[in-house]
């Protein structure tokens, strides 16, 4: 297999988000790798992304990525149970100068908040929250993407056959989901922590 370290390691982020990563950092808060940003951004581009929701705010790593990709007024909705992180990824938004319009940040529970957003509204939706939680995630993703639209679910290395246990059970399970719908067509990408994305039929 060939080594790809350097598609990890080519990214080359912005001062905004490298201030985004000090607060991560600060904070003890996850957040995506340049390279996984770099893919979201070129997925928001490509869908002409203007309206998109992430689960799993954190301090706004991923966000800034989707929004840097995503139209001059699309809206990101991000929704996260932990208010600390959200306040934190409010400043890391407004250090990169994005207008308060351009986000909404719901706290609270993705599994309670998923349900009230509308159907086949949505031309992305980025999954990083509870792993354990993917499965129900991903049913509401069907649900709100519009046709064409793209879900795309982060933790996806549990897919490999070594990996058991709840977590492993629970991608599964999530990516059996679009894998068995006839409108999706998913690929697995070796980004981040693996990557599971799957495209909405027009
Ligand atoms: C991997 S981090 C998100 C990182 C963010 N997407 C980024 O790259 O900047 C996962 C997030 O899930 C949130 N979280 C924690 N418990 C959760 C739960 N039960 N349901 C949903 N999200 C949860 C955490 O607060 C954390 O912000």
């Amino acid at each position: 297999m060939t080594d790809n370290t350097y598609v990890e390691t080519a990214i080359v982020e912005d001062d905004a988000l490298l201030a985004a990563r000090g607060r991560a950092e600060e904070l003890g808060a996850p957040a995506i790798s340049p390279a996984v940003g770099a893919l979201l951004a070129l997925l928001a581009r490509t869908a002409g992304a203007k309206s998109v929701v992430e689960v799993g705010t954190g301090v706004g790593v991923s966000g800034l990525w989707l929004l840097a990709g995503m139209t001059d007024d699309g809206v990101l909705t991000t929704i996260d149970p932990e208010y600390e992180y959200q306040q934190a990824a409010r400043d890391s938004f407004a250090a990169a100068d994005i207008p308060v319009g351009r986000t909404r940040l719901i706290n609270g529970s993705p599994i309670e908040v998923l349900p009230r957003l509308a159907d086949a509204a949505y031309e992305l939706v980025f999954l990083d929250g509870e792993v354990l939680d993917h499965p129900r995630y991903v049913v509401e993703a069907v649900r709100i993407l519009r046709p064409g639209g793209v879900v795309v679910l982060h933790h996806a290395d549990a897919l490999d056959p070594s990996h058991t246990g709840p977590i492993a059970d629970a991608v599964r399970e999530a990516a059996l989901i679009v894998a068995d719908d006839d409108r999706f067509l998913p690929v697995v990408i070796p980004l981040g922590t693996g990557l599971l994305a799957a495209a909405k039929a027009r």
